[in-house]
């Protein structure tokens, strides 16, 4: 709440703080706090802080879009609110999330704050606590859905091209997965759209992997991937890796995809399950009998990497962790569900459990931890280390559609960036303190693939584009008055 009104009261010593001190306020300004936040939001509201659009602007949202009091935007971040972190349906409250994800946006990848319009899409909620909370914000109704819900997102994306061109990057940011999917297929071949929780997360798991490799000493082709969660998160990351796998081995996508198995709620997805599984789960229905539990996965499948993207906290049990670390001498252990409540283990779990062998890394930060007079940094796989730069590159570039390629350089950048210093503390990512650095290579890869791709609109294309991306980025200093 102090941040959010040092960010109301003076935007540029908001930034210079977060950006001085990254690593200590990420937690706040992010996740888990800005969870908490948005679980709060209702009662700790103060001033509105981005642009609200619900059913009821239906047939004026270009209206309302000229209402936002900046012209030049070049970066939106969307949600309904449905699927906030492993929350669940938090309707408008949600909208802490894209005024979270824009502050980095800034901080980290130096778009301009004037440039960044955080959006929520408010269609109703189905979380009955918020509809009977006298302090809702927002619409009580349940959820609209099926026509009624397209119809008012076309209006949306059709304004908002309409009103700032062909260039503006719409983030489509905790959708449900029955909505995220049909949207990012709908416009990502007539807007300039990526789905973060699908895309972005999927490149910052594949850069922890590809950096992974030095601490494991096998090629990603070598190794054997379960995840717990097969939705937007876990599906993405497993498309991404098969492809990345299928470039290095000059192998076809469905042949890469036979060694990565994904755990939803009804256990293994496997070819019996398939008439009954949603699109985004089919191609990962391999041959085999079914398995109803993780443990029982891990048993049968013998897995290399092991992803939580489903939202459980603490379901990497001991036994979990156990299983894994008597199969694999370093077994590569993600916790990627936030916040911090929802994270399948805890830092310490994973080297405790696993006897510091596990490389370890999770979707909201924990402390360093010390085992057996070893002390092991884990590092954050969070799609906060993708989307700024990711962004940047784009914004630099002009670049007018997001390519799986850029996804993939985008990753190569982020892995680029891990020392020898990271990886003798047990680290697959680089620090944050760094992040704006980083932002500029990511940056740089995505342009540079954008000009390759014939996707950017910017020309002619820089010289050298991490100096370009380095000089575009937002820095919170004072003018100089004489
Ligand atoms: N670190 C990061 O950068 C990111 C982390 N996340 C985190 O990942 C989590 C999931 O997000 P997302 O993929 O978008 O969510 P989705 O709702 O799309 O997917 C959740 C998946 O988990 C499965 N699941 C739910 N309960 C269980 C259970 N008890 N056992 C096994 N599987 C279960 C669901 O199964 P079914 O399909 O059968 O319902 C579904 O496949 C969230 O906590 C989110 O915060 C997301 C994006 C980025
Ligand atoms: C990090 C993120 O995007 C999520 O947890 O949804
Ligand atoms: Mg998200």
């Amino acid at each position: 709440m102090a941040l959010t009104e040092l960010q109301e009261r003076n935007e540029r010593l908001f930034y210079k703080f977060l950006i001085d001190n990254v690593e200590e306020l990420l937690p706040i300004v992010y996740t888990p706090t800005v969870g908490e936040a948005c679980q709060k939001f209702g009662s700790i509201f103060r001033r509105p802080q981005g642009l609200f659009i619900s059913l009821k602007d239906k047939g004026k949202i270009l209206d309302v879009l000229k209402n936002w009091p900046e012209r030049n935007i070049q970066v939106i971040v969307v949600t309904d609110g449905e699927r906030i972190l492993g929350l669940g349906d938090l309707g408008c409250q949600g909208m802490g999330i894209p005024v979270g994800k824009l502050a980095l946006y800034s901080a980290l990848g130096g778009v301009r704050p004037s440039a960044c319009l955080p959006v929520t899409i408010d269609v109703g909620t189905n979380n009955e606590k918020l509809l009977n909370d006298e302090f809702y914000i927002g619409l009580r109704q349940k959820r609209a859905t099926g026509q009624e819900y397209s119809e008012l997102l076309h209006e949306f994306m059709s304004a908002v091209k309409q009103n700032y061109g062909e260039n503006v990057l719409v983030q489509f940011e905790d959708f449900a997965n029955h909505n995220a999917f049909k949207l990012l297929a709908k416009y990502r071949d007539s807007h300039l759209v990526f789905n973060d929780d699908i895309q972005g997360t999927a490149s910052v798991v594949l850069a922890g992997l590809v950096s992974a490799q030095k601490l494991t000493n096998s090629p990603l082709a070598e190794h054997t991937f379960l995840f717990l969660g097969a939705g937007e998160a876990g599906t993405g990351i497993a498309e991404l890796i098969a492809l990345y796998i299928s470039k290095q081995m000059n192998a076809s996508v469905e042949e890469s995809r036979k060694k990565i198995w994904l755990v939803d709620s009804k256990g293994l997805i496997v070819n019996s399950r398939k008439d009954s599984l949603q699109d985004f789960k089919k191609p990962w229905a391999h041959e085999h009998e079914p398995v109803k539990d993780l443990l029982g996965a891990i048993k049968a499948i013998n897995p290399t990497v092991l992803i939580g993207s489903a939202g459980i906290g603490r379901a990497f049990t001991k036994e979990v962790i156990e299983a894994m670390s008597s199969t694999n001498e370093r077994p590569l252990i993600m916790a990627l569900s936030n916040p911090t409540t929802q994270s399948e283990c805890t830092a310490e779990e994973a080297y405790t459990w696993s006897k510091g062998r596990a490389i370890f890394a999770s979707g909201s930060p924990f402390d360093p931890v010390e085992y057996e007079g070893n002390v092991f940094v884990s590092t954050q796989a969070n799609n906060a280390y993708i989307f700024p730069g990711l962004g940047l590159g784009l914004v630099i570039s002009g670049a007018i559609r997001v390519h799986d390629d850029m996804l993939l350089a985008a990753a190569e950048a982020l892995a680029g960036q891990v020392s020898k210093e990271n990886y003798d503390k047990g680290m697959i990512y680089p620090s944050f303190s760094s992040i704006r650095k980083i932002s500029a290579h990511i940056a740089a890869n995505v342009a540079t693939k954008a000009y390759e791709l014939g996707l950017a609109g910017r020309l002619p294309r820089p010289k050298d584009i991490v100096k370009c991306a380095e000089s575009s980025m937002y820095s919170p200093t004072y003018r100089l008055y004489r």
